[in-house]
């Protein structure tokens, strides 16, 4: 693995940091008081490329690599993790499920718009179907030359946003998940609602919802590869969604540290700086040090996901990993800040709520020991 980062690196790493600190930060802690999604901020990604940043250029992506993606994920997510999200599901799943799998007119039609404006969401979750997604209930009836789609997804991130939503659901029963597809559905085509909001602890900018199908006509050109290749596509969509959960997991962490750096050198308790104090060195230690290993996983799941080589167990790792040192260093950031690290002003203690999601999203800790125990022993 090669650990030195090019000069077109250190540039959407850069690029990424100046927005974040610019456009993100300010109104951060509105919008996560009032659930509000940043609306004009991923406008704006948008226009700078952050949407679809692995895209090939041909379909008006950044063409860049997973390296680049996860130092841009880094830095939006120590800033807002609400964009992140956003940013996260519409180039590793969303655009990326479409240009690996999608047909020529399917990314004409829409990988194009949702590489430069977004917005995509990726629909899998059930009510009664999250870790076990075998057991999709929504169905898609095959009528001929369009499916029928009948039932709820849960928990949607860019629910209401969204203009673009690919849909998993069961068409043939009998063949378990054999039978499932993974469907393009507009946002307006008739029978789709988009339900209620989910009101949050965390990434309360991000618009989480639930979608109703009744009797949505789907036609069988937004079929995203052959019948019955929806599971396969999700699962393997996934497989890479995790390199982007795992690089937000670490921008939160990194983006406490860094508070929490800066803090403890402005506080002075008995007479010096906190940053004088052993106790608190030590701590940053810690953290500096879980939130180093977590980007060599990191980056070590997008190098080989670059090299074309099987990343699946890194990525899982390194999800495991930095979704837990996320939880460990955002609480000790709060706890270098004491009493000011529990108010809102003071950004830590919307990270550490923020932390916790990276955990349970795109497979929980326990699905990520699972993967990885799967790839140790086969
Ligand atoms: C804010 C938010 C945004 C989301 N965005 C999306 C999205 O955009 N698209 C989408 O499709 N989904 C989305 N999800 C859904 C998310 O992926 C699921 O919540 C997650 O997969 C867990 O499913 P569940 O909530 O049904 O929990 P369950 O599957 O019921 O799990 C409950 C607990 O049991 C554990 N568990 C389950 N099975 C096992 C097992 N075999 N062994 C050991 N432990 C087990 C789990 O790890 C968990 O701790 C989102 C969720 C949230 C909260």
């Amino acid at each position: 693995m090669n650990f030195q980062l090019t000069e077109e690196h250190f540039a959407v790493q850069q690029a990424a940091r100046d927005f974040a600190q610019t456009e993100l930060l300010p109104g951060v802690i509105e919008r996560d008081a009032h659930q509000k999604f940043p609306t004009e901020q991923v406008r704006k990604m948008g226009e700078l490329g952050f949407l679809g940043m692995m895209v090939d250029p041909k379909y008006n992506g950044g063409g860049m690599d997973s390296i680049s993606y996860v130092l841009a994920m880094e830095e939006i997510s120590k800033v807002d993790a609400s964009a992140s999200v956003c940013m996260s599901v519409n180039n590793s799943l969303v655009c990326w499920g479409l240009e690996k799998y999608g047909s020529e007119e399917q990314k004409e039609k829409y990988l194009k718009k949702l590489a430069v404006e977004g917005i995509g969401a990726f629909c899998l979750s059930e009510p009664e179907a999250g870790s076990d997604a075998t057991s999709q209930r929504t169905t898609a009836e095959d009528k001929g030359d369009y499916y029928l789609l009948n039932g709820t997804k849960n928990w949607i991130t860019n629910g209401s946003t969204a203009s673009v939503y690919i849909v998993i659901a069961q068409t043939d029963a009998s063949k378990k998940h054999k039978g499932i597809n993974a469907l393009i559905v507009e946002k307006g085509m008739p029978g789709f609602v988009v339900g209620k909001k989910e009101d949050k602890m965390g990434i309360r900018g991000s618009d989480t919802h639930s979608l109703m199908f009744t009797d949505v006509k789907v036609p069988k050109a937004n079929r995203i590869g052959d019948d019955g290749f929806g599971f396969s596509f999700a699962m393997t969509t996934l497989n890479g969604g995790r390199i982007g959960i795992a690089s937000q997991a670490l921008g939160i962490a990194a983006g406490a540290y860094e508070l929490a750096v800066k803090y403890s050198k402005e506080r002075k308790a008995f007479g010096k700086m906190l940053a004088e104090h052993q106790a608190i060195q030590f701590k940053l230690a810690d953290m500096a040090t879980k939130i180093d290993a977590a980007r060599l996983l990191v980056h070590q799941a997008a190098w080989l996901k670059d090299q074309k080589k099987d990343f699946v167990k890194a990525a899982a790792m390194a999800k495991l990993f930095a979704s837990q040192i996320a939880q460990d260093v955002t609480t000790e950031a709060v706890q270098i800040h004491g009493g000011y690290g529990y108010v809102k002003e003071y950004h830590v203690e919307r990270l550490m709520r923020d932390a916790k999601i990276t955990q349970i999203y795109e497979g929980t800790t326990e699905i990520q020991k699972m993967v990885i125990s799967r790839e140790l022993l086969r």
